[in-house]
């Protein structure tokens, strides 16, 4: 396996950059420089950087030397730096299934593709072939970070770790515990067996990357209709162990809530389950939550677990709609998850994209279409601003890397995409081409439009180069 490198150079990057550091507003940095040192670490932020002049005397600030920095342009006015997509939800193990999921349903999806394309992956050159194209592209799409599930399979579980690692994405890597509700080919023997197999996977990474900067192992119970209450206890007690993140799934489809409800008759709810369980926590990171009831959400924001939003994957298996701004408004963190193959996309952008669309269709605070005044409406729609914020800072402050991750700020890494709204004809000189050259279909509008057309039109075409901790992963 190659070692994850980074950069070994001084690097500056100069042009627009766009972030998002607080919930609905973008904040635009117009010729601006962003130095990031061989680490990959960004060490400053100088505006009026358009002449050569200021940068260099930015480089003698720096003590950096003309010939030992690396320079990145973003050219014209329609490229920009955006930082790196987070996506919180994500199965690598079903990447071959995107777009398989016909009418089935959450529990009927399961055991029609999911559990044997998961299990088919004990193969390790399948595993290998799988992984690796999963990674491709989603770093193509400009996802810089990805909290994974695996499978039950520990090699090819830390398989996916070295991939993550030598291709540089920033990556959890979840070995799947499940000792129930799957096919007999395709569970753990006992709980006592998913404990083993977990801590193997975490001492693998601990071996890759021994402080866990690139690569961290997850928790990853699969779901309470899978996970006895054995499973459940030893799993929490390894994380107070150990103090690694979790991840597991809640409230996406109504019959899985009734079996949780079957399965766990002294609970009190789908959360409550969890929380008695003793893992419902600040390390957890929930995936849908489309039903909570209001005492559910009230005890996942009072437990300060976090919520990956999927909302791709909830309309293709009709789940339902998460009512983001509700659980925005109990100060519970949210950020977006392809969840592929619930999800047929291996798109941040898009997951933002649907993510404003489907709270078109839900009422403030917590209802259901229909019947609700225009203001009630509009009072959960989410704006471009904010799904942009849940695909980067939400989406770091969900897997515990806000302070790493997910802005533009001095201390913080250089996980960044350049992105490139025009497309520059070979024939046409770049600067031409900004002056004259397509501007009555783009380059017109205000950096706000310029940005909801990025958001509903954008795919990875745009995604010119991709970095991580400064390290080009992607061009
Ligand atoms: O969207 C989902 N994908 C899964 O693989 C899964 N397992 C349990 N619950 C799940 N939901
Ligand atoms: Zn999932």
């Amino acid at each position: 396996m190659a070692p994850s490198s980074t950069p070994g150079k001084n690097q500056v990057f100069i042009g627009t950059f766009i972030h998002a550091k607080c919930l609905g507003e973008l904040e635009y940095l117009h010729n601006t420089a962003v130095c990031v040192d061989a680490s990959g670490t960004i060490v400053a932020i100088e505006p009026n950087c358009n002449q050569q002049k200021a940068v260099e005397t930015l480089y003698a600030r720096l003590g950096w030397s003309l010939d030992n920095v690396a320079i990145t342009v973003a050219r014209h006015e329609l490229q920009f730096f955006f930082p790196g997509f987070i996506d919180t939800h994500v199965h690598a193990s079903q990447y071959p299934n995107v777009g398989v999921f016909g009418k089935s349903t959450l529990l009927d999806w399961l055991n029609k593709y999911t559990f044997p394309m998961e299990a088919s992956l004990s193969s390790l050159s399948k595993a290998r072939r799988v992984y690796t194209r999963c990674i491709r592209r989603t770093l193509a799409n400009g996802t810089t970070t990805a909290a994974y599930y695996a499978t039950i399979d520990v090699k090819a579980t830390n398989l996916l770790a070295d991939l993550c690692y030598s291709m540089g994405q920033r990556a959890f890597i979840g070995r799947v515990c499940m000792d129930r509700l799957g096919p007999e080919y395709y569970l753990d023997e006992s709980p006592d067996h998913a404990i083993a197999a977990t801590r193997a996977t975490v001492e693998h990474i601990r071996r890759i990357d021994s402080n866990f900067e690139l690569v961290s192992p997850i928790i990853t119970p699969r779901f309470a209709p899978a996970c006895s209450s054995e499973m459940l206890t030893r799993l929490s007690e390894l994380q107070k162990q150990t103090q690694l993140p979790m991840q597991t799934h809640i409230s996406e489809n109504d019959n899985e809530i009734k079996l949780v409800a079957e399965l766990f008759p002294d609970g009190k709810s789908y959360a409550d389950v969890y929380d008695t369980h003793g893992i419902l926590n600040e390390k957890m990171i929930l995936a849908h939550a489309v039903h909570l009831t209001e005492e559910e959400a009230d005890l996942v924001a009072e437990r300060k677990a976090k919520i990956a939003h999927c909302p791709c994957s909830n309309s293709a298996l009709t789940s339902g709609v998460a009512r983001v701004r509700w659980l925005l408004e109990k100060g519970i963190q949210v950020g977006l998850g392809t969840d592929m193959s619930g999800g047929y996309s291996p798109s941040i952008l898009d997951a933002a994209r649907q993510a404003t669309i489907v709270s078109n269709h839900l009422i403030a605070p917590g209802g259901q279409l229909s019947c609700a005044s225009q203001e009630e409406r509009d009072k959960a729609k989410l704006s471009i601003e904010e799904v942009l914020y849940l695909a980067t800072k939400g989406g770091a402050q969900v897997l515990g890397l806000a302070d790493k991750i997910g802005t533009f700020e001095v201390g913080m890494q250089w996980d960044a995409q350049l992105i490139d709204l025009g497309r520059v004809p070979d024939d046409v000189a770049e600067d031409d081409y900004a002056i004259h050259g397509n501007l009555d279909i783009f380059g017109w509008e205000t950096w706000d439009e310029r940005i909801a057309k990025w958001v509903f039109n954008g795919d990875d075409r745009n995604t010119k180069k991709v970095w991580v901790r400064g390290r080009l992963v992607h061009e």
